[in-house]
């Protein structure tokens, strides 16, 4: 695994991109972002944030996540970077924090934002804890991947900039606008990368 000490040199081809490492399957994204093409950091400071071309923001605990980043220092750089443009990718708790609208959030909960969308936490985990299935995403054409959603939130509406790249049983899943994009699911628990490509691809057209 790569260090934060290790000088992030950027190349067309290898994006150097961080994971937020404050909590949650930060492991899993890493390697996977390896497997699509990039070079990962991790992220828990402000000085590494500002050393990445891009960010992934994992799955985990939304609360724990958004306290965390108070605590770090990292909100106010994390939502700065975001509106300056940088390339980011949520899944599932992160996808909770690009919301510009969170409900069933905690009171004390704040997120980045960055998608004009509304999420709804653990939306599906009321019905089922835990569950996969094939969701065929805009983007992607050579077949569905398997979504594995983990009291995964949906996507309650999304306003006029964003644009719905998945549903799956009538609810939106996966979600871009502009370079920042969110999934309900954990396509890094699955070793299909192609949804990580995809992220790593926005990247290098940025
Ligand atoms: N797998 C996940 O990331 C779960 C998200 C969690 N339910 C939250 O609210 O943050």
């Amino acid at each position: 695994m790569t260090t934060s000490s290790t000088p992030a040199t950027s190349t067309a081809d290898a994006p150097v991109i961080g994971v937020l490492a404050l909590q949650g399957d930060v492991r899993e994204h890493l390697a996977a972002l390896t497997a699509a093409g990039a070079t990962p950091r991790q992220v828990r400071r402000p000085e590494e944030l500002a050393e990445v071309a891009a960010l992934v923001i994992p799955g985990g605990e939304s609360t724990t996540m958004s306290k965390l980043a108070i605590i770090f220092g990292l909100l106010e750089p994390l939502r700065e970077r975001v509106r300056a443009g940088m390339p980011v990718y949520g899944t599932c708790a992160g996808m909770i924090m690009l919301a510009d609208k969170i409900l069933d959030g905690r009171d004390d909960q704040e997120t980045i934002g960055g998608i004009d969308m509304i999420v709804r936490r653990n939306a599906f985990g009321r019905q089922n804890e835990s569950f996969e299935a094939e969701v065929d995403i805009q983007g992607i054409d050579d077949g569905p991947v398997e979504g594995v959603f983990i009291r995964a939130p949906w996507v309650e509406s999304v306003g006029g900039g964003a644009e719905v790249l998945a549903t799956f049983d009538g609810h939106t899943v996966a979600v871009r606008q502009g370079k920042v994009l969110a999934t309900s699911f954990h396509p890094e628990l699955t070793g299909d990368h192609r949804v990580h490509r995809l992220f790593v691809e926005m990247v290098r057209r940025a």
